[in-house]
Formats: C-alpha cells, structure tokens, sequence
C-alpha cells in the first residue's frame, strides 16, 4: 500500500520490441519513419507531454537495446522526464513485464503505451493519468465499434466461416493506449497471469485477477499502427498537424 503522504509518481512503459510483421519487412515497426521522425520518437513524446509523466521507460528489440538508446538521444527530451531503454522480449507481455521490473518504487501510477501508437493526443494520455489518479486501479481509453462484430467459428483459409453470433454492438468498445494503472496491481496481475491465457492487453491481464478495469473516451488518432494502410492515415494525421499545430 502506497504512502497517501507522498506524492504520486507516474511513470510510461512503451513496448516497443515487436517486429511489425503486418505492416511488412523491415526494420522493427517502432524504429520506421513516420513524416521523417521514428515512430518510437511521437510516442516518447506524446508520453512526455503529459506533465505527469516524470520517467519513461522504453522497451526496445532484444539485440537492440544500445542503439535505440543511441537513437532516442538524438530526440532530447524536457529535463523534467528521465529516459531509461531496457532490451524487451518475445511477447508484447513480456516486453512490458521487462519495462515494469526497471520501475523504481518512488513510482505509484504506470501507463503502458504501444510504441505502435504514435499519434495519441496530450489530452487521452492525461484523461487517463487524472482517472488513475482519482483512484480507479485500472484505466483503459476506447471507442465505440463502427462495424458490426461475427463471432465466427474459424476455419482453415479459403473455407467460409460459420457465424455463431452477433455481439450487442452498443456494449462493445475498441481499447487502444496508453492504458493506466495503480502500479502494485498490474505487477501482481503480470506475476499471476500466465502467459498464452488469451490477454491481448494489459487490462485483461488485470481482469483475470477479478479487479475492476474502467474506460475513459479513446480517441481516433490514437490508432495503432499495424498494416500498411495505418502508416498512410498516421502520415496524413501528422502532415495535418504539422501544417495547423505546429506539431514537431
Ligand atoms: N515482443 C513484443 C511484441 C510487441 N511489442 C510491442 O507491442 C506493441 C503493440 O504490438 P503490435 O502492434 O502487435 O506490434 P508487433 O508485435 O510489432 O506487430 P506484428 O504482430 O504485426 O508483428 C508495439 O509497440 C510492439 O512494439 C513488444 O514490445 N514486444
Ligand atoms: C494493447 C492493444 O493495443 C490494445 O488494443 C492491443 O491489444 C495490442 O494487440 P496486438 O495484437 O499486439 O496488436
């Protein structure tokens, strides 16, 4: 139990070790260019713009870990937000598990923000610092769906699958990042969950635990970079930007 006396430290995690096979070969997803700047470099930033946020912990590829420290000290950052660069894993899980474990434990509040979503505005990051802080123990950002959702019973590719149900569309959400949580239970929910059990996210790893996960407002520039056609809305969001915020 953290000391009410003291005051609530927040820290990012951002796993940034996968590969980014569906967006196609390259060079590691996190480390591709987004209008000339990698990708890692928007999402460092748009966790360093919430005043909040005091530490930053990024997970890089596991054999490359040196130079993305190297990389992210090209893009310096304000003095009020410490930078450390630990080397991730081979599940987005256990990249994160990576991250929690270099946490010191001045550190009460953690947000886990996919490298992969570069394009998260101040105001999510801090609507879900403010929730956390408030007291919910685990804070996810989502919208609703614009598509009908099948569940389906899957088949081999080329074989049309059976639907065997149609979700009430209104009682679904999309999660995106970062999502925020009171750092002692998304520790125990990462000790306890084991992995393969199906958590897609870190709030299903919370879930499992029994413990209550809320949602806040997402929002749609804070969608995940996954296939090619992402990189093409990401890089028009940023041309956007750059021309009217004067957005770096
Ligand atoms: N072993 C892994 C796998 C994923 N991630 C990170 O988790 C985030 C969300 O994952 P996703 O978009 O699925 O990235 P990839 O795993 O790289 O994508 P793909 O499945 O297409 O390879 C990304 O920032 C990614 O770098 C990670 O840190 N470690
Ligand atoms: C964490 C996440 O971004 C929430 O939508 C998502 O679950 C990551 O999933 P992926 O399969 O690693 O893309």
């Amino acid at each position: 139990m953290s000391d009410p006396s003291r005051p609530i430290r927040t820290a990012a995690v951002i796993p940034a070790a996968g590969r980014g096979v569906r967006l196609g070969p390259g060079t590691p997803k996190a480390l591709r260019a987004l209008g000339g700047t990698p990708m890692l470099v928007h999402a460092v930033r748009a966790m360093a713009a919430s005043r909040a946020v005091s530490l930053i912990v990024v997970v890089a590829p596991p054999d490359g870990a040196t130079e993305v420290d190297r990389l992210l000290h090209e893009y310096p950052l304000a003095d009020r937000t410490d930078l450390v660069v630990v080397p991730g894993g081979q599940t987005r899980q256990e990249s994160v598990r990576l991250g929690l474990a270099a946490l010191p434990d001045t550190i009460d509040v953690v947000l886990v923000h996919d490298a992969a979503r570069p394009l998260v505005p101040a105001d999510t990051v801090d609507a879900v610092v403010a929730a956390v802080r408030a007291g919910a123990a685990a804070v996810v950002p989502a919208l609703p769906l614009a598509d009908t959702v099948k569940q389906v019973e899957p088949q081999p590719q080329g074989t049309p699958e059976p639907v065997v149900g149609t979700p009430e569309r209104a009682l679904l959400r999309a999660v995106q990042t970062p999502q925020g949580f009171d750092l002692e239970t998304l520790r125990k929910a990462h000790d306890t969950v084991v992995e393969g059990e199906g958590a897609t996210d870190d709030a299903g790893l919370v879930e499992r635990l029994g413990a209550p996960v809320v949602v806040v407002p997402g929002h749609e520039e804070a969608f995940k970079v996954t296939r090619p056609l992402d990189l093409v809305l990401a890089e028009a969001v940023l041309a956007r930007r750059r021309a009217t915020d004067g957005y770096v």
